[in-house]
Formats: structure tokens, sequence, C-alpha cells
């Protein structure tokens, strides 16, 4: 959906979130106009994902007590049609991996959103991390594209240039704005966006756009102030502010086909 249609239809986003991000990433699907919700209780999810457009599971903290339950959520979102997004936190130190295999072993995956280390282990190819920071260097369309092949998921890799694939279309916006890796979730509330975007349908326009829209907000804020902990908030309220002319005024001018 455009920005236009998610803030007169405010899609309510059901975020299986990790404990360090989940305010920012309500805040952050709040100020754009969608509804965000989080839970982890298993007795909710029909309902939740009842009356969800978008669920979204960060791996970030996952725990085996609870992986059972993350495999039940994707599989009834997958039975009722709602897109699925993954944010695979980290997924390159091994026991991070254990929940991102035994998800997409038995469920379907619509997008995967992560850093270019994140998703350079879905391509298999080495890229070098830190934790939950992508440091290498690489062809990252080509990861991109071999991530999308091997998959079958849209491929969404954030950093200072962003790439969107699905194998075939790939979409780059390169706009460097450092700030914005300054703040711990701004990549967890990029997958909530590009679940709120692709609540109506999943595309890579959808998925650009969300991307868009947060490159865009870090652009604005990165004009008015030059600290983390002022940028954090001043990207929530250029986020607010964003109208959707100048988000696709943004996207004509940066989106470019890879
Ligand atoms: N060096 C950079 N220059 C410009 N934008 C960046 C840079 N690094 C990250 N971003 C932007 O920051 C956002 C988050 O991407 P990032 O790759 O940092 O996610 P992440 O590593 O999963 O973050 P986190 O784990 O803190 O949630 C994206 O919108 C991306 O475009
Ligand atoms: C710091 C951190 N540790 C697990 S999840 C998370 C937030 C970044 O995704
Ligand atoms: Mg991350």
């Amino acid at each position: 959906m455009d920005l236009k249609t998610l803030k007169t239809t405010s899609p309510l986003v059901f975020n299986y979130a990790n404990y360090v991000t989940p305010q920012f990433v309500a805040n952050v699907v709040n100020v754009v106009g969608g509804s965000p919700i989080m839970a982890r209780e298993i007795a909710e999810f029909p309902d939740l994902v009842g009356v969800s457009d978008a669920v979204v599971i960060n791996t970030g903290t996952w725990r085996r007590a609870e992986l059972l339950e993350t495999i039940k959520l994707a599989q009834l979102a997958n039975q009722a049609k709602k897109v699925v997004v993954l944010d695979p936190v980290a997924v390159g130190i091994p026991s991070r991996s254990v929940p991102v295999k035994a998800v997409m072993a038995d469920a379907k995956i619509d997008i995967i959103r992560g850093n270019a280390a994140e998703i350079a282990w879905f391509a298999g190819i080495d890229f070098a991390s830190h934790g939950i920071d992508a440091t290498g260097e690489g062809d990252l369309l080509m990861i991109a594209q071999q991530a999308a092949k091997k998959t079958g998921a849209i491929i969404a890799m954030s950093g200072a240039t962003d790439v969107v694939s699905d194998g075939m279309t790939t979409q780059t916006i390169a706009v460097d704005v450092p700030l914005l890796a300054t703040n711990v979730g701004t990549g967890d509330a990029l997958s909530a966006l590009i679940g709120a975007f692709n609540g109506d349908e999943v595309s890579v326009t959808n998925t650009v756009r969300a991307m868009a829209m947060m490159k865009l907000a870090g652009v604005q804020a990165a004009k008015k102030v030059t600290t983390p902990g002022y940028f954090a908030n001043q990207v929530l309220d250029e986020l607010y502010l964003l109208t959707a002319e100048a988000l696709e005024t943004f996207m004509a001018q940066e989106v470019k086909n890879g």
C-alpha cells in the first residue's frame, strides 16, 4: 500500500518482538499511522493473527522454550494469508540460526529484513559481522539476489545502501545516513514498517516504500540534530511528519533499479 492508504486503513502489525527494542518499534508503527500490538502468549495467537494485517517475527532474543510457539505463529499467519516478515537478528552466530532455520523449515516467510551480514547468511556467503552489526564488505546486489533465490522470500537488506530483491527485480537506495545506525532498534522498527506497508499485498515496491520512508526520515532528522539521543526522537518526529507526496518524490529520485 502507499502511505496515504496506510494512514487511512491503519494496518495492524503484530510484532513477536525482541525484548530490547519493542517501545521504539511500536512507536515507529504508530507515528506513521499504523497500529502496533505485541504479544508472546500462544493462547492469543489465533485471535491476534485474525485481526492483524501483518506478523513480524524477530528472533533477537529467542528462547528454546518458545520455539514451537514461534513456528505456530508463522503457520497461523500463513493459514490466515497474513504477510510474515522475519527479522533474523545476528543469524550468523550459530546459536542464533536455530530459530531461523526452524521457522523457515515449517512455515512460509514472505519477507526477510536484515543487515548485509544477516542477509549474506541466507545466501551462503561469508560477510563479516560483530554481534548485531554488519561490518564487512561485499557485492550487496548479488548477495540480496542470491538470498532471495535460495529462500523464495523478498529480501530487504538495510545499510548505507538498502537493497530489495525478489531474485528477479532488484532495487536500491544508496543514501548514507550514519546516524541511522546509532540507534539500536532502527532495523527492528524497519521490519515492522515493512509489515505495515505490505499489509494489503506483498511486493518489492511496498517493501522499498518502507525502506525509503525510514531512510528519508533519517535524512530529514540529520539536518536538524547531530547526536544519537536526539536523533532517535527526531526520526520518530520526521516519520510522523512525512507526507505521501514527499515519500513518492524521494523514491522517484533515489530508488534505482539494480
Ligand atoms: N551507514 C548507514 N547509512 C545510512 N543508513 C543506514 C546506515 N546503516 C543503517 N542504515 C539505515 O538504518 C536502518 C536500520 O538498518 P540496520 O542495517 O542498521 O539494521 P540492523 O543492523 O538490524 O539494526 P538494529 O539491529 O539496531 O535494529 C535502515 O533504515 C538503514 O537504511
Ligand atoms: C541488542 C540486541 N540483542 C538482541 S536483539 C537486539 C536488538 C537489535 O536487534
Ligand atoms: Mg537488526
